[in-house]
């Protein structure tokens, strides 16, 4: 078994995550100008009058005009948070915000959490149904049951969007994908495995109708609650229960695992014990999915059979079965074919698309990031959430099945340009840094925080290691333990500290310095100086030394003077121009700015250097490069002797043979805006450039900066590129997030 790569982290942690910076987890984006007077009559009074009576007129334009047709409500009342149980509509708010959030990330779906204050059945139905006009579908979540049953089953006759009740559905859909991968696995066909089904609520039996409705025999199925097994003749159940009440004389949850293929736990923590997994059937199936904490622990029930397939509702372990793996992807294909509802044709589109997609070969990025030992097998029978062909297949099935079942008012015609425009709609970058952590976490490699005194420093170095993403070693003196222990680390001997005053290293780390620099003007001396007094040549040459893999620093000195330090102990890579890259992170677009750091005014092969290793940067983190050598002219209007550096840029690249597009000199809006691209038929980039050389440092640092201050996107880096070495310097304002995604680009050599 694959080590469990469980994610720690502290509780004051969780809160910070969620109270830092602006509360809560979304927020409202504008997506058409309001800068002038003329957009705000356009937005507003009197320009938005006439959508208005458009829509009056014909409601089906309400998609074209407004943001229904990509918009859907995550609605909750709090009665059955996670297995928290019933917390209230308030306290359900943070796992709401968090769905609208995934809808976001994995499936470009724009969702808002509304939180209602009931547990009327029908007033939450009336205040569900009410909102019809304002959503392109209904996502219900942790609703209890049996009232679930009723509000679900209501919205759909009355409402004319999809209504989904994702704790039902999207739950037995995974369940369904990662059930059929099992049984294939261990040999079993569905009208003969034996299950047992712990949890008797609405994510238990939507689960056990359609594993029913794929074949699993009603007979063979039972199922408990919390006083055990619902036999025909129980008289305390409801009628949804009693629908898979079991002919048996079993009664508790042990007898009815006795000799049982599968588990299925929708109940709450704890609920399965490993005596009761000694006595399943030979490799046995059993899946956990009570959250946060599942009913077994994976290493708990592999202790007690090593032979079991073990599956959780939780992404720090192996076969994450989770409704997160469905429920993006199933509103995408159901909001783009305007379905008005999602029915089970649907559904087993998507059990079987998700299903097929773990037995397909994992690509190359994929199997990268986790490692070899997930192709399809007993610890990968379930894709992850990030793997960016999700987001095209399982959409597209839906959506077919949507089409063939004669619930989509808006066919699609050509399926395949579809399955480019869903490949689009994702950035990229965003799959290549949830799988750059992944790819961490699989192979956690030592990095050194010079800087271990400062409290951001720490809390990057806490939450690196606490994340599973490897070792951090920290160089300062000997009160960082007390400093870890202040910030809520419990066992802070587990930290490694380098003290640059008391380390056993230090003769060596003198010899190295000296022996570097005795032919630059230092003597012994200084050497020693530097290695006691500098964290950075301290901690340079523990990296020169072998001591870790990779070096953050940054935080308490400029970025020039950290260079210089850094410099001095660490070369660049044979025959390679060090610098520096910012790259811009938008939902849909990312844009890579090269030189940003170093070089003050880069000659013509310097900057077709950068422009190579910018590229590669590019390609790594999944982008097919297109560069442009950025300037104030365009192809030489108007004319001036600063074009000559990236004229000889792009002529050096013109004798090498690069392999991807490059053009240049051009002004910015050229290089990014295809309408005025297409005044230079001749150009030779495909589309808008998206990697921006630029032609010295005042404008390149300029511009980052500036985007960085006052641009939308995320920004990350600069990253140091070109060294012997993986060394990153940081911001001097870098969070302790930036931190950690810097450290993990570093270790797993993305940024180099
Ligand atoms: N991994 C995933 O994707 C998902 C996981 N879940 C998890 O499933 C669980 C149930 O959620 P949901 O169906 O929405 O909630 P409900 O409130 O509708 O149902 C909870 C059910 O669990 C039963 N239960 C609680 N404790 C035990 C126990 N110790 N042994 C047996 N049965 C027990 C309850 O029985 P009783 O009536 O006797 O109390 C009830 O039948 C939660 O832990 C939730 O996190 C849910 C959806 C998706
Ligand atoms: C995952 C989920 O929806 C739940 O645990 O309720
Ligand atoms: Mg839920």
């Amino acid at each position: 078994m694959s080590e469990p790569t469980n994610v720690q982290f502290s509780e004051r942690e969780a809160l910070l995550f969620h109270s830092e910076g602006r509360p809560g987890k979304i927020e409202i984006v504008a997506s058409k100008p309001m800068a002038t007077q003329r957009d705000l009559a356009l937005a507003y009074s009197p320009g938005v009058a006439v959508p208005v009576r458009a829509i009056a007129d014909d409601p089906a334009t309400a998609y074209d005009y407004t943001a229904k047709g990509n918009l859907v409500a995550v609605i909750s009342n709090g009665t059955a948070i996670l297995g928290l149980g019933n917390l209230g509509a308030l306290a359900s708010k943070p796992v709401m915000e968090g769905k609208a959030v995934l809808f976001k990330r994995f499936a470009d779906v724009d969702s808002i959490d509304i939180e209602l204050k009931t547990e009327d059945v029908d007033r939450f139905i009336d205040a569900v149904e009410l909102m019809e006009p304002s959503f392109g579908g209904i996502n219900l979540e942790d609703i209890k049951a049996p009232e679930c049953f009723i509000i679900e089953q209501t919205l759909r006759e009355r409402m004319n969007i999809p209504v989904f009740h994702d704790d039902q559905h999207g739950t037995a859909i995974i369940v369904a994908a990662g059930l059929i991968n099992a049984c294939l696995l261990t040999g079993r066909a569905l009208s003969e495995v034996k299950i047992v089904v712990n949890g008797a609520g609405a994510a238990a039996i939507a689960c056990t109708e359609l594993v029913k409705a794929m074949g699993v025999r009603h007979d063979n199925v039972i199922m408990c609650d919390r006083t055990g097994v619902i036999y025909q003749g129980r008289d305390d159940v409801n009628q949804w229960q009693s629908a898979h009440a079991a002919a048996t004389d079993r009664r508790t949850l042990t007898e009815a695992l006795h000799g049982a293929d599968v588990f299925l736990g929708l109940s709450a923590a704890g609920a399965l014990q490993p005596e009761m997994v000694k006595d399943m059937a030979p490799a046995p199936i059993i899946f956990a999915m009570a959250n946060p904490e599942p009913e077994i622990r994976p290493e708990l029930a592999k202790a007690a059979r090593p032979d079991a397939i073990v599956a959780t509702g939780r992404s720090d372990y192996p076969n994450q079965v989770n409704n997160v793996i469905g429920f993006p992807f199933i509103f995408r294909g159901a909001l783009d074919v305007r379905a008005t509802a999602v029915n089970d044709e649907m559904k087993i589109a998507a059990a079987n698309a998700i299903a097929e997609l773990a037995r397909a070969r994992v690509p190359e990025e994929v199997a990268m990031a986790y490692g070899v030992q997930h192709s399809f097998g007993p610890e990968y029978i379930i894709p992850a959430p990030f793997d960016p062909r999700l987001m095209e297949l399982v959409p597209s099935a839906v959506a077919r099945a949507a089409m063939d079942s004669g619930v989509a008012t808006k066919p699609i015609l050509d399926m395949e340009a579809y399955r480019q425009t869903l490949r689009a709609r994702l950035n990229p970058t965003t799959s290549v840094l949830s799988m750059a952590y992944e790819g961490a976490r699989a192979h956690p490699k030592r990095v050194l925080f010079a800087e271990g005194e400062e409290e951001v420093v720490l809390r990057a170095a806490i939450a690196f290691k606490e994340g599973g993403y490897g070792t951090p070693v920290l160089v300062g003196r000997d009160d960082v333990h007390d400093r870890l222990r202040a910030l809520g680390v419990t066992r802070p001997e587990e930290y490694e500290v380098h003290n640059s005053r008391t380390s056993d290293m230090v003769p060596r780390m003198v010899d190295f310095l000296y022996q570097r620099l005795q032919r630059r003007g230092f003597l012994r001396r200084d050497a020693e100086r530097m290695i006691n007094q500098d964290r950075n040549t301290f901690g340079a040459v523990m990296l020169q030394l072998g001591e870790a893999d990779a070096m953050i620093t940054g935080i308490t000195r400029t970025y020039a003077q950290t260079f210089r330090d850094v410099r001095r102990v660490i070369d660049p890579a044979a025959g390679r121009v060090p610098f520096g890259i910012h790259v811009l992170v938008g939902q849909s677009h990312t844009v890579f700015m090269a030189d940003t750091t170093i070089n003050e005014r880069p000659s013509g092969e310097e900057l077709a250097d950068i422009a190579e290793q910018t590229a590669q940067v590019a390609r790594r983190m999944g982008h097919e490069p297109r560069v442009a050598f950025l300037s104030y002219s365009t192809f030489g209007n108007p004319d001036g002797h600063w074009l000559d550096n990236l004229r000889d840029g792009v002529k050096a690249l013109d004798g090498r043979q690069v392999g991807f597009e490059y053009e240049g000199e051009m002004a910015p809006d050229v290089a990014l805006n295809p309408k005025q691209m297409a005044n230079f038929p001749f150009a030779r980039l495909s589309g808008p450039a998206n990697v921006l050389i630029m032609p010295g440092l005042q404008s390149a640092n300029i511009s980052a900066k500036l985007l960085r201050e006052l641009g939308g996107d995320d920004m990350i880096g600069p990253m140091l590129i070109g060294m012997e070495k993986p060394v990153q310097i940081a911001p001097m304002t870098s969070t302790a997030s930036e931190l950690v995604t810097l450290a993990v680009l570093a270790a797993g050599g993305i940024a180099r």
